[in-house]
């Protein structure tokens, strides 16, 4: 971790995006080692205490938890242990071709002071008002930007898109309660819609069904595809060589119902600059996700929640030893007996299926970001995959990866047990009242996941 980059270097690093626990930066400066690529720099919620670098990167439990992966519960920082659970934990699932381990650098707090203010006037009010930069870190974490290739010959365009592809398949655990069973014939993604609509995060349903995209028929991908495009929110954004030119910056909200003028334009202007039409371009991106076979892996890691939060929320309170809180309040002798069962199990049965859980739900939240350029001459030299595409008679290179493959915490668990049973209640309650809105569940949730990047 030779490189220090100071309040000085802050100027050469400009906003690319955020979710809710990182800001990124492109960097746009002379250095020839950090052209094409990426800083991810750490947020902390508004208001709360700024953590302390190096300090208390895993707790007691997460030590328990992760103890076989030497490096991670070895590791000095969260930067470090983010590496290392990508390197030592999700690369082994997900196979190291799709997967950049990046490096990290060192920060000081005058640069993140600064970046913070250049970047102020690009961020989404709302995750503004969420969360900053924080300054107490020394390290941040540096990858290839993956809307880009290196080394694009002038002239050329790049045009990357990037899916945030959510939960794959309905879950089958004998554990998900009768009173829960839709879950088992409704996505969960479809069913959070509703309550993301209810509480303001979204304007409008969006009709993509995960199940279509991880469906391995080149028709169904193709369809979900064309629902991506179609309600964008924070599933799907097309970058042109490098900037943004359609989706959310920022990801969740997205506060327009109908397409920009901005945005259209935008499309117009990849048409104009790739040749490609509309219906092509979705095409093409069906192609790689079809036979690249990407996601095949991606969904048998997501599978490993085999028991559903309804399950493994038991073998978290065996975890940490205390009294089950589900269980407690259930007054259901049958259930019960049911659970009991899971609370049976010895510590090493409930580590694993812990483990499983987290892995499987870094899976559902991570994205994947394809990028595509014309081939030179018609064919591809350069050792990546290459595609064909019939409509623009075009023959495109493409490269894949996975970003945001971070660690979830195990604290969590108690929240995604909350989440779930409140998406399921407030769908059914919604479906009740023939779609209309239940003002019965009020609680946002957005409050309660800024509380978890303490
Ligand atoms: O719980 P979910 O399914 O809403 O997923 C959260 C995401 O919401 P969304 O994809 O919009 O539904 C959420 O994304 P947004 O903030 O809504 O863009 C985060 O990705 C969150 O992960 P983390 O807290 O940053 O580690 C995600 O939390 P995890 O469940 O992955 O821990
Ligand atoms: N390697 C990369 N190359 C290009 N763009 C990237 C890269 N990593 C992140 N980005 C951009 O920055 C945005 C935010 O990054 P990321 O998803 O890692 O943030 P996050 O806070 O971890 O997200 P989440 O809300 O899912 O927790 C992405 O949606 C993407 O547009
Ligand atoms: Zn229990």
């Amino acid at each position: 971790m030779a490189m220090l980059l100071r309040a000085e270097d802050a100027k050469d690093w400009i906003y690319k995006g955020e979710g809710a626990a990182n800001i990124v930066l492109s960097y746009r400066g002379s250095s020839l080692f950090l052209l094409g690529k990426v800083l991810r720099i750490q947020k902390v919620p508004k208001g709360s205490t700024k953590s302390v670098n190096g300090c208390a990167v895993l707790s007691r439990h997460e030590k328990l938890l992760w103890g076989d992966v030497e490096e991670l519960v070895e590791s000095k920082s969260k930067d470090i242990a983010q590496q290392n659970y990508i390197k030592h934990v999700m690369s082994h699932m997900l196979g190291p071709k799709y997967i950049d381990e990046g490096t990290y650098v060192t920060v000081s707090r005058e640069f993140l002071e600064s970046v913070e203010k250049n970047v102020h006037d690009q961020r989404p009010a709302w995750r503004i008002n969420a969360a900053e930069v924080d300054t107490s870190c020394d390290s941040a974490f540096l990858i290839s930007d993956h809307s880009v290739f290196t080394g694009t010959p002038r002239g050329d365009f790049c045009v990357a898109v990037e899916i945030k592809p959510k939960c794959g398949f309905l879950p089958s655990s004998e554990f998900i309660t009768k009173a829960n069973a839709i879950k088992k014939s409704v996505t969960r993604f479809r069913m959070h819609q509703f309550l993301k609509l209810h509480q303001g995060e979204i304007s409008n349903i969006s009709e993509y069904n995960p199940l279509d995209l991880f469906s391995g028929s080149k028709d169904r991908i193709y369809q979900a595809i064309t629902t991506l495009f179609a309600t964008p929110q924070n599933n799907f954004r097309i970058f042109l060589n490098g900037s943004l030119i359609f989706g959310g910056l920022g990801g969740g909200m997205d506060s327009a119902a109908v397409r920009s003028h901005e945005e259209n334009t935008a499309i117009k202007d990849l048409i104009k600059v790739s040749g490609l039409q509309l219906p092509g371009f979705l095409e093409l991106v069906a192609e790689a996700i079809f036979s690249s076979g990407v996601l095949d892996k991606l969904l048998a890691t997501q599978k490993l929640d085999v028991l559903d939060i309804e399950g493994a929320i038991h073998a978290y309170y065996n975890i940490i030893s205390q009294p089950c809180m589900v269980c407690k309040n259930l007054g259901d002798p049958e259930l019960l007996d049911q659970y009991s069962l899971l609370h049976s199990f010895p510590l090493d049965k409930s580590l694993k299926i812990l483990r499983d859980y987290l892995i499987a739900a870094t899976a559902k939240d991570c994205s994947l970001m394809i990028s595509f350029r014309p081939v030179q001459g018609g064919s591809a030299a350069s050792g990546y995959n290459s595609i064909f595409l019939e409509s623009s008679n075009q023959n495109f290179e493409y490269k894949a990866y996975f970003i945001d493959l971070d660690m979830k915490p195990l604290e969590k668990m108690v929240h995604y047990y909350e989440l779930d049973q409140k998406i399921v209640i407030f769908y059914m309650k919604s479906k009740d009242l023939g779609g209309s809105l239940c003002d019965s569940i009020t609680q946002g949730t957005k409050d309660r996941k800024i509380q978890y990047h303490q």
